[in-house]
């Protein structure tokens, strides 16, 4: 498990922005080493920022797009096309301004006729995730897996004392009651987040701070979920100065100022 590194942007703009071109650079260096990309998406609103600033990247024009796929960390369990899901935000931000094989695209299954809980959606969004894993795994090695991160240290859809964060197993859990609205949600498990070679944390904003220093300073999971994200190679958390500034008391970011 890897060691964390802390890096410490001046406001939430430099932050998307790093984070984007920080993310090109991640998957030209992969293209170079193997054949197909996989990335996995968040959302929220420093995840679609960041994707919005990877649309506005010239650098974009150097991926090679066709051996790029794209994943979900967790997904609003909604119909189609609705405005609320992570999808359909990231679709607007930037996907559908890259030359992505529409079967590159892996989303997680929206709630439709068929597909009437989030478990069957995440029964499915694992069966997909199997179809592109290296034998004898459940998912891809995901090359950067992003994460945001909400005020109460959530990570994708795995929230404090759910039941969620306990799932061992499988790469995928449907979410009920989720705090942060919609209550009805898929994510991945952390079985699956921790396959990935490189875990990405970033946050912004002061009302992060607390569930930055606590993530940081290794709080149980079912406290601060965040603590419990971790790549295989690498652990990156990405945040402004005003998520670093903590609130509580004698606790301390270890971080490194970068301008
Ligand atoms: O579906 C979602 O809402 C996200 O995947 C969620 O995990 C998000 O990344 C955090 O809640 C941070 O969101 P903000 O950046 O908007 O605070």
């Amino acid at each position: 498990m890897s060691a964390r590194q802390v890096v410490v942007h001046p406001d939430a703009s430099v932050l998307a922005r790093a984070t984007a071109a920080r993310l090109l650079t991640a998957i030209l260096d992969a293209q170079s080493l193997r054949d197909q990309v996989h990335v996995v998406l968040t959302g929220g609103t420093v995840g679609i920022r960041t994707l919005a600033e990877v649309a506005d990247d010239p650098v974009r024009e150097a991926v090679d797009w066709s051996c790029v796929h794209l994943w979900w960390g967790d997904e609003r369990f909604l119909a189609d096309g609705d405005p609320d899901r992570n999808e359909t935000q990231a679709r607007d931000a930037l996907l559908d301004e890259l030359p992505l094989p529409p079967q590159n695209v892996h989303a997680v299954p929206a709630l439709d006729d068929e597909v009437t809980t989030p478990e069957a959606a995440a029964a499915l969004y694992a069966d997909e995730l199997a179809r592109h894993a290296a034998p004898g795994a459940s998912v891809p090695t995901f090359d950067v897996l992003l994460l945001g991160m909400g005020p109460d240290a959530h990570v994708a859809s795995l929230f404090p004392g759910h039941p969620a964060l306990d799932v061992e197993g499988v790469a995928t859990v449907g979410v009920h009651g989720s705090p942060k609205p919609p209550p009805l949600r898929v994510s991945l498990t952390f079985d699956a987040i921790r396959a990935a070679r490189e875990v990405w944390v970033v946050a912004a904003g002061a009302e992060k701070a607390d569930a930055v220093a606590a993530a940081l300073a290794d709080a149980p999971v079912h406290e601060a979920p965040a603590a419990g994200a971790r790549g295989v190679q690498r652990t990156l958390w990405l945040i402004d100065a005003a998520a670093a500034r903590t609130a509580a008391a004698g606790s301390t970011v270890p971080a490194r100022d970068v301008r």
